[in-house]
């Protein structure tokens, strides 16, 4: 009998994020980067990055698609997992803006799947990725 060809892990909102990937705008980096967030209630916000000639005016994927669903009424509580992806030789890292961003945002507990274009994927959480968040006393 022949050996069965494995399958390709295929998740939705990683998929989301990789064709929201498409509509970087990063002609500075040249490094493109696509995310997506899914709400309690079944909705996918995407976003991707956006740079500025003005360089510290870049705003990253994640945080493009977390502030279009806030824009749309979302609210902390609202959301309940995260999916990020770019062309890195790993699953890629959020930087420590968005990383706080998410904090704001989405509960410690929320799942965030990390991804790279050759399919790895790892899954970790928002308390993972930024212990001791700030907020205001
Ligand atoms: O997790 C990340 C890391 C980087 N970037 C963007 C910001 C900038 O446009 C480019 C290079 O840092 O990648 C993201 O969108 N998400
Ligand atoms: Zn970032």
């Amino acid at each position: 009998m022949s050996t069965p060809m494995p399958l390709p892990v295929v998740d939705p909102l990683m998929s989301a994020a990789r064709q929201a990937r498409e509509q970087a705008y990063a002609p500075y980096s040249k490094f493109q980067v696509g995310a997506a967030v899914r709400t309690r209630d079944g909705r996918t916000f995407t976003g991707c990055n956006v740079e500025n000639a003005a360089y510290g005016l870049c705003n990253c994927a994640e945080r493009t698609a977390l502030f279009s669903a806030v824009a749309a009424g979302c609210r902390p509580g609202d959301f309940v997992q995260l999916a990020v992806i770019a062309d890195t030789p790993g699953p890629v890292s959020p930087c420590g803006a968005c990383r706080q961003v998410m904090a704001e945002l989405c509960d410690g507990t929320m799942p965030v799947l990390l991804g790279n274009l050759a399919g790895a994927m790892e899954e970790t959480t928002v308390g993972t990725l930024l212990p001791g968040s700030f907020r205001l006393p």
